[in-house]
């Protein structure tokens, strides 16, 4: 007998364009240590809807554990995090309906398309504007990628997969959005168009923690920079 389907869930978010209940997300005093070794020093984080956080700091300092903790995939050695009070956790559905996270580069399937890997991922979150097709075409449009739509990921330049990533991320609904440098290997237009979502995301409610390198875009996105100590 097979296992119940875990659901993600049918939650609404910016990305659904329905209205968004408040979130907080909190972070006291979270740090990681690993066999002795210093992965990030202690620090506070806390962003609710409508706002950016960015994260700063110079290469291997902690923004991507931090980022990890916050997404509830790594658990803090000190301090503790939270979203509505409660202890982040993927395996957990409140944390995954609720948060959506570019972190790294997310499974893509050498056998989909793009559109096939956005109509997927809508086959478990879906919406309520035309069909599955013209939401995940919608998504590649506002990121500029549309006419890519039949490539297959091996057949895009590696800014073109980026962007590729961040609409698998972006097109799910999510209160809380966390990007690790979205800004990489994007050119200035695109790293505009990126900005841009962002905002609008943030206007329609979602609470944002980005680590970015691009001082344009902290300026234009961030309501607040945390700077993450080197370790
Ligand atoms: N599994 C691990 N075991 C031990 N140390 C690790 C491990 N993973 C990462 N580190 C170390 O932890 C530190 C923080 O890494 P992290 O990727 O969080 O930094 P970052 O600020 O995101 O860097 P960058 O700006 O280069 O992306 C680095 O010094 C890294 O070498």
């Amino acid at each position: 007998m097979f296992a119940r389907r875990r659901q993600a869930t049918t939650e609404p978010g910016p990305g659904a364009g329905q209205a968004t209940p408040l979130v907080t997300l909190t972070a006291t005093g979270v740090g990681k240590e690993i066999d002795g070794n210093v992965l990030l020093r202690p620090v506070d984080v806390a962003v609710t809807s409508g706002q950016c956080v960015v994260l700063r700091g110079e290469n291997g300092s902690g923004k991507t554990t931090l980022l990890r903790i916050l997404a509830g995939t790594l658990e803090p050695s000190s301090g503790s995090a939270s979203l509505d009070g409660q202890a982040l956790d993927e395996r957990n559905q409140t944390t995954r309906s609720r948060v959506a996270a570019l972190i790294g580069s997310p499974t893509a399937y050498r056998d989909l398309t793009l559109i096939d890997h956005l109509v997927l991922i809508d086959s478990t979150w879906g919406g309520d504007i035309g069909t599955a097709d013209d939401r995940a075409d919608a998504m590649l449009a506002e990121l500029e990628v549309d006419h890519l739509s039949e490539r297959f990921p091996h057949e895009l330049s590696s800014g073109q997969q980026h962007l590729f990533h961040l609409a698998m991320v972006l097109f799910r609904p999510a209160r809380v959005l966390l990007l690790d440098e979205p800004e990489q290997r994007l050119d200035t237009h695109k790293r505009g168009l990126l900005t841009d979502i962002l905002l609008a995301r943030k206007a329609a409610g979602a609470a944002l923690v980005v680590a970015c390198h691009d001082p344009t875009m902290t300026a234009a996105i961030g309501d607040l920079v945390v700077d993450v100590a080197a370790v």
